[in-house]
């Protein structure tokens, strides 16, 4: 009888709070994202998701809550027991060595070998795979120092892709992708059939992609549920201070139209002080 394929795990967090340099900015937030399910956080520049999803992830430590990835305590467990679980796409992708691209996504193999394990058989292939699955194969020899912003985003997921992880963690996971690359990442991603985590400004990819979007403002969930339902004009207008329209485009997604408010009227002059003669 075929093996049954393992559950992909799911993200149980709970009362997740973040103080950095005494400043709270992450505030006792829940976050749940079943196996399978790609779940979105959205809110404005600087209302704490890079910072929340590096609490999950374990790169900032929180001062209170609960972190589960499936039956793994993810605040005890050491980092490179969670990684042979949990994928991270940060925002900044940065060239810092001379490695080829093949060997930059081999780094994902990391978590699953001993310490100067060589790579086998299964190893090169799975790396290949993911070199295939982002576009960058016929890269594969090319020094990573030479490939564009949007090339390198596309290498970490392939990095992460051969990580061969139970569960993805993305921050704008869309930076320095054209239009064709974003869709092409998020189909991938979403194909994957894991728990997804993304942090995403565009509010159109996060209703095109989402199962469920949790909205921050200020350090804390203002909103969660799906796209449709919580992504309204009335929340926009409060979170992101624009006037917006939503609509559903021809594709059948939801969509949005924006505005800058009109600025508000300038105050009338002050009337001229009275002459202290009386006349005019
Ligand atoms: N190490 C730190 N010390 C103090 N404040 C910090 C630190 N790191 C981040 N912050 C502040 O925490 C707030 C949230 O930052 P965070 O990067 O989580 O926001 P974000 O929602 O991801 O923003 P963006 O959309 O701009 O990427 C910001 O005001 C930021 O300046």
């Amino acid at each position: 009888m075929a093996d049954t394929p393992p559950v992909a795990p799911g993200l149980r967090a709970a009362g997740v709070t973040v103080e950095l340099g005494g400043t709270p900015i992450v505030r006792d937030i829940d976050v749940s994202v079943n196996g399978g399910e790609f779940v979105g956080v959205v809110g404005p520049n600087g209302c704490g998701k890079s910072t929340l999803l590096k609490a999950l992830y374990k790169v900032v430590t929180p001062t209170g809550g609960t972190i589960r990835l499936g039956d793994l305590d993810v605040r005890r467990a050491r980092p490179a027991v969670v990684a042979r679980h949990l994928a991270v796409i940060s925002q900044f992708q940065e060239a810092g060595f001379n490695l080829t691209v093949r060997d930059m996504a081999a780094l994902g193999r990391t978590p699953h070998l001993g310490l100067l394990e060589p790579h086998g058989a299964h190893d090169r292939r799975v790396v290949a795979r993911a070199l295939r699955a982002v576009g960058l194969d016929e890269d594969a020899e090319r020094d990573i120092q030479t490939l564009s912003g949007g090339e390198l985003q596309r290498l970490a997921l392939a990095r992460s892709l051969a990580q061969e992880p139970g569960f993805l963690i993305l921050d704008e996971p869309t930076n320095h992708l054209d239009v064709r690359h974003q869709l092409q990442v998020l189909d991938i991603v979403r194909g994957l059939g894991i728990g997804v985590l993304a942090a995403l400004h565009d509010l159109h990819l996060a209703a095109r992609y989402c199962d469920t979007v949790y909205v921050l403002d200020h350090g804390r969930v203002v909103a969660a549920g799906a796209p449709r339902r919580v992504l309204t004009p009335a929340l926009i207008r409060e979170v992101y201070h624009v006037d917006c329209e939503t609509f559903t485009d021809p594709r059948g997604n939801l969509a949005f139209a924006y505005a800058c408010p009109a600025p508000a009227p300038a105050p009338a002059p002050a009337p001229a002080p009275a002459s202290p003669r009386g006349d005019a």
